[in-house]
């Protein structure tokens, strides 16, 4: 299979912490994989490099883009999104005083096909555009069951409905892989069982390379195709979620925290 991303001997110290040490990734195409550990194991800021928020001390992040594996080290975050890299956040970022519908439209936004002459000049394809990004949304919106809260603020949205949202958003502006930084955080247990079937749902349909942290384990373990375990900024396992599961350095890692 080919690969969408190859991640080369990254790292970042912050002052004299290393915080990221040595990390290398492959993900081939349509591939699902768990990135999971300790807190303060180094997962957001390895997001945070392979979005373009950081930029790494060493290493290099090369991503499948235009038909060709290109060197997209250290360039700004929304150049990245443009080639087809979306995530979401940890603690959520939506427009909290704008509706449901305008919080996936101003995503959809970034990816547009008219120009700016279009839209002064509100042309034809302007307005064609449009409709199609209304409809497009309200598609999406529908697909994780919050079509009928398009009006509404999303501030107004219970939390586990905001999670959704935040995808949503990822998914507008057609990205080839995602990344999903613990989209289970706060949910509740029946959230995070239509959460796994949204996942699972979207990565099957929308034809996506999905990297995923999160720390629900029984999501991690019945999601992921494969699980990559990070501690204090190194990467301790790699493999099967059933390997993750009995590793012996994993449990060390864990100790004190569920496995
Ligand atoms: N901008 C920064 N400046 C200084 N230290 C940072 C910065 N960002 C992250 N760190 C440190 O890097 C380490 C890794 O943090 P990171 O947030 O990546 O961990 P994590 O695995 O995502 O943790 P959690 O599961 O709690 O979200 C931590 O010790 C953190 O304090």
């Amino acid at each position: 299979m080919e690969r969408i991303l190859d991640v080369r001997e990254l790292s970042i110290s912050f002052g004299g912490l290393r915080a990221v040490d040595d990390f290398s990734l492959e993900l081939k195409k349509g591939e699902l994989v768990g990135l999971i550990g300790p807190n303060g194991a180094g997962k957001t800021t390895v997001f945070n490099m392979l979005s373009g928020i950081y930029a790494p001390t060493e290493g290099r992040i090369f991503f499948a883009a235009a038909g060709t594996m290109q060197d997209i080290t250290g360039l700004p975050s929304h150049k990245i999104a443009r080639m087809g890299i979306a995530r979401t956040f940890q603690n959520i970022r939506l427009l909290k005083q704008r509706t449901v519908l305008e919080n996936v439209l101003v995503s959809f936004h970034h990816s547009l096909r008219y120009n700016i002459v279009d839209a002064l000049f509100r042309t034809g394809r302007y307005y064609q555009e449009e409709k199609t990004m209304k409809e497009e949304a309200l598609e999406l919106l529908s697909t994780f069951g919050i079509a009928d809260k398009a009006e509404e603020q999303a501030q107004n949205l219970p939390y586990g409905e905001q999670r959704k949202l935040e995808i949503v958003r990822a998914l507008a502006v057609h990205p080839s892989l995602l990344l999903l930084d613990e989209p289970a955080a706060g949910m509740n247990p029946q959230e995070t069982k239509a959460l796994m079937e949204i996942i699972n749902f979207i990565h099957r349909e929308f034809d996506l390379t999905v990297l995923l942290i999160e720390h629900d384990m029984n999501l991690v373990m019945n999601v992921c195709q494969r699980l990559i375990v990070l501690d204090y900024g190194k990467i301790i396992a790699k493999g099967l979620p059933e390997e993750i599961k009995a590793n012996p350095d994993v449990i060390k890692a864990y100790l004190g925290e569920e496995v």
